[in-house]
């Protein structure tokens, strides 16, 4: 059978589970977990708002039972001890529907409208940045911070207006820019050793990057996700995240690092300096720097 161009160029990616997660930061978030037909990865979406929902999750299955669409997460509103319906919360008159087939029709009363811009983070795991407190990035900075952003109508230093609760970060199991932890170590000595993280990777016989985000994106557009506000600097992800008419990247919003903007928070050290001069050097980063460059620019120079 003959496959149209997106399902010849997209992933095909299913969510699996769907889980509520209080947080320490006070709003409920659902972890999402995919399958997809390209890697064996399980990579995540971690929704701010329980009327963002997966198509693929909410999708009625041959023979289910509401009790197991309850546990794989396929449920509106909130689940309780003796909740027995997954497509009805009562306590809340909320109701979903679906059609023939099975699949969910959309209303303003249950589900997120993706035409509306929603802040989104497309993020590569990163270990060392987000678990091991490595100061020799600022993946760490940026998980916890576009969050926030998510979570927050502005961003008081800033004024980056925020998702007001809305929003997706998609975690993409990409670990060292694709290279997996091993490799990602290794590079990390050959840094230790004068390399900067491109030629660390090219030493390595691997791509300064390699990365694909087209997963990335099949889960955005199986979220119901239309119009994106991208937190990023890094052209190469607006470049790929985006695939009209099925997504669109209505605003690139950019995430300076907080060492620059305010004395004395966020990761400071020689090696994150170093990290990001290479991100915008060799790169070509979306950051106006106060680093100062090896590049024609006067030290301390802003960069357009
Ligand atoms: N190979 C390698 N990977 C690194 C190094 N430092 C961080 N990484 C990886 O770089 C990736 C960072 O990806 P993201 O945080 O999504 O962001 P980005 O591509 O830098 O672009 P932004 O969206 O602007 O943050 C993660 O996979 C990290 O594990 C390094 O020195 N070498
Ligand atoms: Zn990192």
């Amino acid at each position: 059978m003959v496959q149209s161009e997106e399902e010849v160029i997209l992933p095909k990616v299913r969510c699996v589970a769907r889980a509520r997660i209080p947080t320490t930061q006070g709003p409920d978030i659902f972890l999402h977990l995919y399958s997809n037909d390209r890697d064996n990865k399980e990579h995540l979406a971690i929704v701010f708002g329980e009327d963002i929902r997966s198509r693929s999750l909410f999708r009625r299955r041959n023979g289910e039972s509401q009790q197991d669409r309850m546990i794989r997460g396929a449920y509106v509103g909130k689940l309780y001890p003796g909740r027995v319906d997954a497509d009805i919360d009562d306590r809340q008159g909320l109701a979903l529907q679906f059609d023939q087939a099975g699949n969910l029709i959309t209303d303003n009363q249950t589900t997120w409208n993706g035409e509306n811009d929603t802040l989104i983070r497309v993020h590569s795991e990163c270990y060392t940045g987000e678990t091991a407190w490595s100061a020799r990035c600022d993946c760490g900075e940026q998980f916890d911070r576009a969050g926030k952003l998510i979570a927050c109508e502005r961003e008081a230093s800033t004024g980056i207006v925020g998702g007001s609760g809305h929003g997706v970060i998609v975690y993409l199991r990409q670990e060292g820019r694709g290279i997996g932890l091993s490799e990602k170590l290794k590079a990390y000595n050959l840094q230790d050793l004068g390399a900067d993280t491109v030629q660390a990777n090219i030493l390595l016989k691997h791509p300064a990057d390699g990365r694909d985000f087209s997963i990335g994106k099949s889960i955005l557009i199986d979220l119901g996700i239309r119009n994106i506000r991208l937190l990023t600097n890094n052209p190469e992800k607006i470049e790929q995240a985006s695939h009209p008419p099925l997504l669109n990247c209505v605003e690139r919003v950019p995430m300076v690092p907080i060492h620059w903007t305010q004395e004395g928070e966020g990761i400071h050290s020689k090696e994150v300096e170093g990290y990001l001069r290479t991100k915008i050097e060799r790169m070509g980063h979306l950051l106006q720097s106060p680093l100062n460059l090896h590049s024609a620019t006067q030290p301390g120079n802003v960069l357009v």
